[in-house]
């Protein structure tokens, strides 16, 4: 738990833990030593020592003193150091997440992470508040107490030392039973979890096929897995609980028994034995603490686990400091393979070059892999073998920001975020003048958005963008890229037809993108690649054809298929042929 809370804080702020640690150690210490010095002082009693018990006394009053002012100083301790972890949790997580491929966030990972993001600030708090100053006095007061005990008597001395093995085991033992029914605990939650809120996400689907929780095997599902996990681990909780209970009370009954077998000897004066089996009950006190936090603790530790090993996940490797971009606006896919898993590729030794400042048309069927190109390129993921090259560098030898510089990527999928129109379209360059703002808007055809909105630039367009359609979204995305004024742009078109507006505002910020950049654009309708400067067929992970549309009209091939079905009006579909070859097909032909 301490290594997972220190990797939390980073390695520049890992002594606060240290130091709320060893406080607290060292308030076990002073507890224990506080429990020892009652059995000099009820001997001195019992003998009626009048010098002694005075000594003894004062050396009491100021263990117990110092024990408070310790006391005080590690609560203060415990209470920065929970605040530093929770601030330094969210940023450590971030920073790190941007380091992550996006292959790392598959669903069931950002459900996860989900979790334990959102859970961690309380799991944090418990943690500081109520288990971790326990666990470690519950090592340092029984250690200093069994000290104690051997310099009182050894043979009660080891006595208590032979206890600690046995209850090492049933804590153990208990921790174990405990840590697997949590695990499965876990993964019923996040299974129940993520089935509630598919089932949120997707109301308008399963209202339209007239489903309701009752009628929704997949959550059904779920929430019984729920509930017959639950009794499960249940049971296994009590018998590892109740053994570590057990092992504590048992611990207690063997040092009364040496205990009153010394006295009976006459090595012990029973007022001293007195004070001793006070000290053996300050032995087992923490301990039996711990084992009735154990669940708490174990939960909290394998939630603090799944969160640290969100920040041991390997990161994209990035160099220090970037190879500079010696061929600007150039692009370059050289002998390319790559597969999402390696032993299938989507793209096999894809090769393709965008000189500065042309536009570049992907076209092919469905799953070609097209958009993986776009995605290679803004190293989104790394290839298997071959090179991605960006400015001429390599994008392994770039750092992120600045290969992102390079690029503005306009995606079918527009993602806005749960701010200010302005706010997202300004995502694309902060710190853009007003004037620059208003002219890509004003390309972009969002200008009209905003006189019609409510609030204008400032409507909050709610998460995902939902407040705006479609194609509005497309706009304010074209918007972004055209205040970026990247020299390349990425832009994979809208398979949805836009409407007649839209697409006059999607042809208009084309012009302008392609008047300032290199553009590779991922084309879902032929209209759009006529004027390309050159169109790359792309079939099954490959380069089937590249060329103007003039020349590959003239070389009869898979595009002058797909272009003439197109243009006879009777609707086509490509289908994989042999190596490079569709078919168009009229629909419904055969
Ligand atoms: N994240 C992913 N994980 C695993 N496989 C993926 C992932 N994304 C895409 N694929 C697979 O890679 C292949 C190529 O997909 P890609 O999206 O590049 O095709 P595309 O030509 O852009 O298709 P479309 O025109 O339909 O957008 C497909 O078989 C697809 O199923």
């Amino acid at each position: 738990m301490i290594t997972d809370l220190r990797l939390l804080l980073g390695p520049s702020r890992a002594h606060i833990l240290t130091a709320y640690v060893a406080w607290t150690a060292v308030y076990g210490v002073l507890s224990g030593v506080a429990a020892a010095l009652l059995v000099p002082v009820v001997e001195d009693l019992a003998s009626g020592e009048r010098d002694g018990i005075g000594t003894h006394l004062l050396t009491l009053a100021v263990v117990t003193l110092a024990a408070a002012v310790v006391r005080y100083a590690q609560t203060m301790r415990g209470s920065a150091a929970a605040l530093e972890t929770l601030s330094s949790m969210h940023q450590r997580l971030g920073d790190h997440l941007v380091s992550l491929p996006l292959g790392w966030f598959d669903s069931d990972r950002t459900g996860r992470l989900t979790r334990v993001a959102t859970d961690g600030t309380m799991m944090i708090t418990g943690i500081f508040a109520h288990l971790l100053a326990p666990l470690v006095i519950a090592v340092t007061a029984p250690v200093t107490v069994t000290i104690a005990l051997f310099w009182y008597d050894w043979r009660l001395g080891l006595a208590t030392a032979l206890c600690v093995p046995v209850l090492a085991l049933a804590f153990r033992f208990a921790g174990r039973s405990l840590a697997r029914g949590e695990a499965h605990n876990h993964a019923a939650d996040v299974e129940a979890g993520s089935r509630v809120i598919e089932f949120g996400r997707h109301q308008r689907v399963l209202r339209a096929f007239g489903r309701s929780v009752h009628g929704y095997r997949p959550l059904e599902g779920a929430i019984e897995g729920q509930r017959r996990t639950r009794r499960r681990t249940l049971g296994q909780a009590v018998v590892g609980l109740s053994m570590s209970g057990l092992a504590v009370q048992l611990a207690v009954t063997v040092l009364v028994l040496v205990l009153v077998r010394l006295t009976l000897d006459g090595a012990i004066a029973p007022a001293a034995a007195v004070a001793l089996l006070a000290l053996a009950f300050r032995f087992a006190g923490p301990l039996a603490d711990v084992s009735e936090y154990a669940g708490a603790i174990r939960i909290a530790a394998a939630d603090l686990r799944r969160l640290t090993d969100v920040l041991r996940e390997q990161a994209m490797p990035e160099p220090e400091v970037s190879a500079p971009p010696h061929r600007p606006g150039r692009l370059e896919l050289d002998h390319v393979t790559f597969g999402y898993r390696p032993e299938t590729p989507v793209l096999r030794d894809f090769s393709l070059t965008v000189p500065p400042g042309s536009v570049t048309a992907l076209v092919g069927p469905s799953g070609s892999g097209k958009t993986t190109v776009i995605r290679l390129v803004s190293r989104f993921w790394d290839v298997q073998h071959g090179a991605v090259r960006v400015g001429g560098a390599d994008v392994r030898d770039l750092r992120t920001e600045d290969l992102i510089r390079q690029l503005a990527l306009v995606f079918q999928d527009v993602y806005l975020f749960d701010d200010t129109l302005e706010a997202n379209i300004r995502l694309g360059q902060p710190e853009a003048t007003g004037t620059e703002l208003a002219e890509a808007a004003r390309l972009a055809g969002v200008d009209e958005i905003v006189a019609r909105l409510p609030h204008g630039w400032l409507t909050q367009v709610g998460e995902g963008g939902v407040a705006l359609s479609g194609g509005e979204r497309q706009r304010v995305s074209i918007a972004r890229a055209l205040l970026k004024r990247a020299p390349i742009v990425l832009l994979d078109e809208a398979t949805a037809a836009l409407d007649p507006e839209n697409e006059r505002y999607l042809r208009r910020s084309f012009r302008r993108l392609a008047r300032h950049s290199t553009v590779l654009l991922i084309a879902h309708r032929l209209d759009n690649v006529v004027d390309a400067d050159q169109i790359v067929v792309v079939h099954d992970g490959r380069v089937a054809e590249t060329g103007t549309h003039h020349s590959l009209l003239a070389a009869g091939g898979a595009y002058a298929r797909l272009w003439h079905a197109r243009t006879t009006g009777q609707g086509w579909r490509l289908t994989g042929g042999p190596a490079g070859g569709f078919t168009g097909r009229r629909a419904g032909g055969r």
